[in-house]
């Protein structure tokens, strides 16, 4: 069941107190190689429920029976103002816990207790929501930022730990919160039978094949179609619904763009999806500090401070030049101050014109990219009645 490990290399074991990882921990202890400098637990206590700091203390028994080194973390907050979702959060904490212990000790392998029944849960959960997944189920091994995060407990049923556990007179804390029904994997639990459990496991290993050949055509698509931070676009309405998804996500996830996706991820693939296959030539979707843009058959990736449309009154030469390069001096004799300078296409598209031709129509002959067009400057008389210069 230990198979995974290298007894010489050092572990952090995340411990909740729950029978997983406290069936893990004595599993580590009971092991004939087993060296206890060898080991960092790593606990958090959220201090969620009332009675969370049972959970603590009997993790810190059983690190004082072994002479294990514990690292605790003791969370106070108030949780009435919490936004996100518990777990999430909570998720989100745990991990960034274990990434200082992985810095304070220079330990960068983790062992996490999610069991059999953990898997297949997860795989109900991602077929239900439809989710892009790297793996269905849960993967033996992935990775945080530089931790390496090791699951040896994952053909273990819940089952087979409890009966263990209790036939050892080992004691662990029971989450009151798993069986609460808001969840939706709560729910997948009260219904999930393990007696059903092995042709699950057929069903995500075929899945996972499946999936493997969509992540090789994925990768082909993309090899073909991106640089850097654009997609080339027009022949993803050939590929499915699912794959333009896949296609989509791995695009900007791989980008340095790819926090656009930690929240709302799905939400957002979606209305991206959404305007790469519209018949619309340009669309802008704004997170708060980048743009998703489609423009003809592009999609990209740009930083807002890359394009900062404006429009300023300006009343002399060289006001003027903190706009633009004015090495045309012949025009600048024959600019009667004050005039605005702009690069607002949106704003000016249609009105008013330069020799009356809209900016739109002499951009588009011009064959110029809507990100180009947010880049060229023109300026306006007073009145705004007429564009005078195009840069
Ligand atoms: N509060 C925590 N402190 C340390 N590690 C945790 C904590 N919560 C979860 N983990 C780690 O993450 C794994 C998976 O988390 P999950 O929430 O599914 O577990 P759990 O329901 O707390 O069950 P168990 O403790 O029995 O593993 C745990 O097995 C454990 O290794």
């Amino acid at each position: 069941m230990l198979k995974e490990l290298d007894w010489k290399s050092r572990y952090l074991v995340a411990v909740s107190g729950g029978p997983d990882s406290i069936f893990l921990l004595t599993r580590i202890v009971a092991h004939e190689k087993f060296k206890s400098e060898n080991f960092v637990i790593c606990h958090v206590n959220y201090n969620y429920r009332s009675d969370s700091i049972k959970d603590q203390k009997i993790v810190e028994q059983l690190c004082h029976k072994y002479n294990l080194r514990l690292e605790v973390m003791n969370l106070q907050k108030d949780y009435k103002n919490l936004k996100e979702n518990f777990e999430d959060f909570a998720r989100n904490v745990r991990y960034n816990f274990f990434i200082d212990c992985a810095q304070k000790f220079n330990i960068w392998n983790l062992l996490v207790a999610h069991n059999l029944n953990d898997v297949i849960e997860t795989y109900l959960l991602q077929k239900i929501r439809n989710n892009i997944v790297e793996t269905y189920g849960i993967a033996k091994i992935s990775h945080y930022q530089n931790l390496k995060i090791i699951r040896p407990l994952l053909e273990k049923t819940k089952s087979s730990i409890l009966k263990t556990l209790d036939s050892e007179n080992i004691a662990y804390a029971i989450d009151s919160t798993n069986f609460d029904e808001k969840f939706l994997r709560n729910k997948i639990r009260k219904n999930l039978e393990e007696s059903e459990f092995q042709s699950y496991s057929r069903e995500i290993k075929l899945a996972n094949i499946e999936m493997k050949k969509m992540q090789v055509k994925r990768d082909r698509f993309l090899k073909e179609n991106q640089s850097e931070n654009i997609l080339k676009i027009n022949q993803l309405d050939k590929q499915s619904d699912f794959s333009q998804k896949m296609i989509i996500a791995k695009f900007i996830l791989e980008s340095p763009f790819k926090d656009v996706l930690v929240f709302s991820k799905k939400k957002l693939l979606s209305e991206i999806q959404k305007i790469c296959i519209s018949t619309k030539p340009f669309i802008l979707i704004k997170t708060k500090d980048n743009i998703i843009m489609k423009d003809f058959n592009e999609l990209k990736l740009i930083k807002k401070t890359e394009i900062q449309t404006k429009t300023n009154l300006v009343n002399s030469a060289k006001e003027l030049g903190e706009f633009i390069d004015l090495g045309e001096e012949f025009l600048i004799t024959q600019i009667n101050f004050p005039v605005w300078i702009s690069n607002d296409y949106n704003k000016f598209k249609t009105n008013p014109r330069f020799n009356n031709k809209t900016l739109s129509k002499i951009y588009s002959g011009r064959k110029k990219n809507y990100f180009d067009r947010l880049k060229i400057f023109f300026i306006l008389d007073y009145e705004q009645k007429s564009i005078l210069y195009i840069f």
